[in-house]
This record gives C-alpha cells, structure tokens and sequence, in this order.
C-alpha cells in the first residue's frame, strides 16, 4: 500500500507538520533572522553547482559536508542517497538526492505521473520500471533562518502545490533545529550558460513559462519578491522552466500601510502643490506637510525591501509601504533586460541609493522624480551627467550590444523588428508606475509571448547576433 507522503513519517524523524507549531525543540534565542526586511539586502550570490550526473567526481569537501549532514539528522538515510550538492545560496544548501521510498508513497507530485499536465511533455515518459531512480532536491535551510520565516516558505509551496509552473513541495522533516524541505528534482542549465546566446525566438518561451508561473502565484495574491535567473530553473532544451525559492515571499497586503501612489493622480497633484517643496520655502508650511530637512526629527520610513540587488522595483527603493505583485514583473523585466544586453549582471549596485541612482541614468532625472513623489518621497540629484529625459530602453540595448555606432555611410544601425517586439514588452514590464506596469495575465497576451513557439523571427536573431 502507498501513503500520502504528509501523513507518515519514520519513527526516528520529526515530521514537520506544515500547519502546526514549529517551534517545537528550535532554539528561538539562537535563531537570528536572516531575512531581508527595511535594513538588509541580499546579493545574488547563490550558485548553482552544475547538474551532476551519477557518474560525475564529487569534490572532497562536498562529500564530507554531505556525510555530516547525513549522519546528524537522523533518519535521513533511510530514505535518501545524496548525490551531490547543486546549489547554494543565502539561506540554504541545496542537494540533489535519490528517493530511496519513492514506492511506499503517493506521489501525486510526480510530474512524470500526471496525465494532462503540460510537464508531460517536458518530461521523460513515465517508465514501467519500478526501479528506475527518482531524484528529488533537497533544500536544507540554515538553522540561522527565522522559524516563521521557513514557515512561510513551505505554508506557500502548500498553497502553490497545485501549479505545473511552480516546483511544488513534496514534503517537509525537521530533526532537532534543522528543517528541510524535498522538493522534485528539475533538471535545468545554468542561467550564465545560455543568456549571451538566446535568440529572440529562445526567449519568448522562457518569459512565457515565466509570466505563466508568475500568473498562477499572483492570482493567488502572493508575491514572490526574489524573481531573478538562478530562482528561474530553466530548461533550454525543453523550453520549461519552474520557479523555485520563496523563501522571501509573503501574500500580499502583509504589513500594509496606505501609500500616496494608491492615490488618484488629482489627490497626489494636489497634495504635491501644497507641500512645502513645492513651494520652495519653509516659512509657511501648509497643515500636514514636513519640511525638507528634518531627517533628526522624523522617524525613518519603513518598508518590506527584501529581494535581491539589482532585481528590485522602483516602488520598493523608494519604500513604497503599498507593494503588489507588480515588484515580480519589474524583476522579470530586468531578466529580459539582461538577455536583450548581453550582461549580468546588468545593475550592480552596492546599494538602495546606487540601485537608484542606476536607474535615474536610463530613465533620466525627471520620471524617477515623478515615481518618487509617487509614493511620497523626494529624489534629488546633483550628478551633472545624468540627463532630465534619460534613454530609451532601444538605445540601452543597442549601445550594450555594441550596434550604437554609425556605420562608414553616416547610418545607425536598425533593430529587427522581432528585436523591436520584446523592447516594447520590455517597456511594459520596465514601467516606473506599478499601476500601468503589465500584469503576468496581460503580459501572456502580448504578442512577444504569443508568438513564443512560432518560427517568426529566426533570419532575424541570425542576422543580428552573428
Ligand atoms: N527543485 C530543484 N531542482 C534542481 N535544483 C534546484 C531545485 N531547487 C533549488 N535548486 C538549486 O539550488 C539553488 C538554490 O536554491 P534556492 O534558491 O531555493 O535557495 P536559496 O538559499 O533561497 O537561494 P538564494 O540565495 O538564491 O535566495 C537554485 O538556484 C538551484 O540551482
């Protein structure tokens, strides 16, 4: 007989009960919260270990840090062999292993099981062998992270399990501090492998597994906050893609606090006249308005900013207290921003005022000004060579993939018009204001995502980056 994997645990295990009290037997005075709220940020520093094969030499170290991890948590060998390690980044150690109980199981999980599933087609076959191997990636999340934090994370793989395009949690077991969550294993190509040789016609089904992942999450009013390659697992070959980590999501609406942008445009206009900036003078300052420099007196303004440098939207640099799930399609905008350039990372700011300031030099002083008051706040610069009106993302482009030069006949070179497609659903999705950004809904509308499968454009990905 199989068992449904949440209802049956080894003796010798403690079954992390998804819904019940963590707090059992975790040292609460040890645990110091990792996560990124108003002071911290997270650099994109996780990485990917390559896709190991059996047959693959596992460093020494790596064979050591597994052995130990094996031997104190008890139980763990019983059900898995561990392979290798594949993945390591801020908040946990990622490893691939064997499900050693696969048939003492349901496995309603098991993408290679399910009829009508679009994984399906990206999969192998199921095989009538019962002995084949069945691989699964374990995610050991460091004692260091914050018992609610690691909550949230499995409560919202719970909730999102349902989704093909989202890697969904198989099961979750804690022995003493140590929590880890098994997830399937997706078989999936280093981002820095591939990004310098997309073709336009190679992105659009990445961004449409993308924007379809993101969809699903965001029709359920969950925001993913950390949207960036190495939490993309993509397959070139198979043109699939699953989203992995959210370790930083939270539903939105958590810990609102109303912000000027939920205003309507006349209600912000009229509020930006009557503030004492505006004015220019301080002498007489209108009821409810602050005067410019009083940063002693007020209290700093506090907001959810976690995400990862680089990736984050506008409205959270200027910590906008009102966050969507608009923050993942900014984030996703920077990926294709990313593969358009040829560069990555393509921001890389040390800070919220440097991420900031990257931003005022492509879309000029004046918008970022605009997005600023926004949501209630000031951006000033004195850099002289930042210009008022900023560049077109066309131009960006062109000048990171070295075509901005005039040719020997005076003549600029032309972006394809395919090129031209995934710029324009750029700007959609690189859109300052959360409200007129594209939705993940309206983005699988846009013709750059429609066309994903369709061989429009490959003369034209030839030409332009031979
Ligand atoms: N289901 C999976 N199948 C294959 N590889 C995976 C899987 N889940 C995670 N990985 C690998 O492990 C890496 C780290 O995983 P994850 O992003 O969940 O951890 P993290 O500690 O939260 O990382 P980060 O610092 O990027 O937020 C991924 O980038 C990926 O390479």
């Amino acid at each position: 007989m199989t068992m449904p994997r949440t209802k049956t645990a080894a003796v010798t295990l403690t079954q992390f009960p998804i819904r019940e009290d963590t707090s059992d037997n975790v040292d609460n005075t040890q645990a110091s919260d990792m996560e990124a709220d108003d002071t911290d940020s997270v650099e994109d520093n996780s990485s990917q270990e390559g896709q190991s094969t059996e047959d693959e030499e596992i460093d020494e170290d790596v064979a050591d840090e597994m052995g130990h991890f094996l031997s104190s948590f008890k139980g763990l060998e019983d059900r898995y062999r561990l392979i290798n390690r594949i993945g390591e980044g801020t908040f946990s150690t990622v490893y691939k292993a064997e499900d050693l109980q696969y048939d003492q199981y349901q496995n309603n999980w098991d993408i290679t099981n399910k009829n009508n599933s679009p994984w399906r087609q990206h999969t192998r076959k199921p095989s009538k062998s019962r002995r084949e191997p069945r691989y699964v990636a374990i995610k050991k999340i460091y004692v260091t992270s914050s018992p609610m934090r690691i909550f949230n994370e499995l409560d919202l793989l719970r909730d999102l399990r349902e989704h093909d395009a989202v890697c969904p949690l198989i099961t979750a077991l804690r022995h003493q501090d140590q929590v880890i969550a098994i997830l399937p294993y997706f078989q999936h190509q280093d981002f820095r492998e591939y990004f310098r040789e997309m073709t336009i016609a190679d992105m659009r089904p990445y961004f449409q597994c993308l924007f379809t992942s993101l969809a699903a999450v965001h029709k359920r009013g969950i925001i993913h906050r950390d949207i960036k390659p190495t939490n993309f697992l993509y397959n070139p070959a198979q043109n699939y893609g699953v989203l992995v980590d959210f370790g930083l999501a939270e539903r939105q609406g958590t810990d609102y606090i109303a912000c000027n942008c939920e205003l309507s445009p006349s209600a912000r206009q009229w509020r930006l006249e009557m503030s004492a900036i505006h004015q220019g003078h301080f002498d007489h300052l209108p009821a409810n308005s602050y005067p410019k420099s009083d940063r002693d007196t007020r209290p700093s303004r506090r907001a959810n900013r976690a995400g990862t440098r680089g990736f984050r939207a506008p409205e959270v640099l200027y910590k906008c207290t009102a966050q969507t799930t608009s923050i993942d399609i900014w984030s996703a905008g920077v990926i294709l921003l990313t593969l358009l350039a040829r560069r990555f990372p393509f921001f890389h700011s040390a800070d919220d005022i440097e991420a900031l300031l990257e931003l005022t030099h492509i879309f000029g002083k004046k918008r970022m000004a605009q997005a600023a008051v926004m949501h209630g706040t000031i951006m000033e610069t004195n850099i002289p060579s930042y210009s008022e009106n900023g560049h077109s993302l066309e131009k960006i482009v062109m000048w990171s993939t070295d075509r901005s030069r005039k040719d020997k006949d005076g003549n600029r070179q032309r972006m394809p018009a395919d090129e031209e497609e995934a710029v324009e659903f750029l700007g959609r999705c690189l859109e300052l204001d959360p409200f007129k950004r594209i939705t993940a809904e309206q983005a699988l509308r846009h013709p750059f995502i429609t066309r994903a499968g369709m061989a429009d454009a490959d003369e034209d990905d030839v030409a332009l980056f031979s």
